[in-house]
């Protein structure tokens, strides 16, 4: 079969560049498979694949990638066998230098944006826990097929920070007000088989490569189907939410920094990690 692994920076290396202050490539691949014009965006930055400044970006131009190439599809999955992502990195909230958290949280917003927003079909292969910012990574897919016997979901109230706009559009658009309520309010992590009952998740399978499959699967539906109509499809029926977050996306951000530079959330965030630490 004919893989081709590509080096994302090889072509976008100019985006990458003034987006990061990070070496080029160094937090995930993309591998296109010619055959089926579908890419694997495999995440790789260990331990727990945290989002920091430059792992943002690299997404960013991944993203970008996929539009500009017109793959078929866009797999998001891990490297890890245990953690899809463990959310936004913790380290960039705590004690975060004003205009840098900004800007963090700028760049998180246009992620989201392209990857909300684009018509490259898209699939996530949850093979690990997906938490927080994990979980609004998979839920802006289209599909999730998760691995069995992890957990999901996001769990802002237990880390003492609010949930923002953007996570709980994400999260009511998938599994609808009542419920993203009731889990929302108490930080619940869903285990796998939870996350499919109540419709966070499409498949739950018993390993990662069933699980790409199961994605494969999903992705070729589309083989006969229009590009164009559908991806213009698809940001119609996105455009409400995205609408609304374009137009307090200033405003949110703003709110935010204001939020995480506050003492008690400070000192929630310093009291998360300490337990982090300490659970060894
Ligand atoms: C308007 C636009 C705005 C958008 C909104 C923006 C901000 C809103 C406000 C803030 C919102 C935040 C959302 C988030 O995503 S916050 C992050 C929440 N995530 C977590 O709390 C995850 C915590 N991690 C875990 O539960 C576990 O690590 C695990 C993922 C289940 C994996 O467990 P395990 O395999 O046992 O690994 P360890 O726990 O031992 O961790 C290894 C290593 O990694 C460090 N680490 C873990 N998570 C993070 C993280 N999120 N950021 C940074 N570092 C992390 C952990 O401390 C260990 O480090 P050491 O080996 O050095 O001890």
């Amino acid at each position: 079969m004919a893989f081709r692994t590509k080096n994302l920076f090889e072509k976008t290396t100019k985006l990458v560049r003034s987006y990061s202050s990070d070496k080029i490539y160094t937090h995930m691949s993309l591998t296109l498979n010619e055959q089926t014009g579908i890419a694997t965006l495999e995440l790789a930055k260990p331990p727990v694949n945290s989002m920091s400044f430059g792992f943002l970006s690299q997404l960013a131009a991944a993203v970008q990638q996929s539009e500009a190439d017109k793959y078929k599809g866009l797999i998001i999955t891990s490297r890890s066998s245990g953690v899809f992502s463990a959310g936004l990195d913790l380290k960039e909230l705590h004690h975060p230098d004003s205009d840098r958290i900004l800007n963090y949280l700028r760049r998180l917003q246009d992620v989201w944006f392209q990857l909300y927003d684009c018509s490259t079909p898209t699939a996530a292969v949850i093979n690990g826990h997906s938490i927080a910012g994990g979980c609004l990574l998979a839920l802006s897919c289209e599909y999730r097929v998760m691995v069995n016997s992890f957990k999901i979901g996001m769990n802002e109230a237990l880390v003492g920070v609010p949930v923002s706009p953007m996570f709980i559009a994400c999260m009511q658009s998938v599994i609808g007000q009542w419920e993203a309520e009731k889990a929302l309010l108490v930080g619940r992590l869903f285990t796998s088989e939870e996350a499919l009952g109540v419709g966070l998740v499409d498949e739950v399978v018993g390993g990662k490569s069933e699980g790409v499959c199961k994605a494969e699967g999903y992705l070729a539906g589309f083989r006969e189907v229009s590009a164009r109509a559908r991806g213009l499809s698809k940001r119609y029926l996105r455009q409400e939410v995205v609408r609304d977050l374009v137009r307090r996306r200033e405003e949110d951000v703003k709110k935010l920094v204001e939020i995480i530079s506050s003492r008690g959330v400070q000192d929630s965030l310093g009291e998360h990690l300490e337990r982090m630490k300490n659970k060894k």
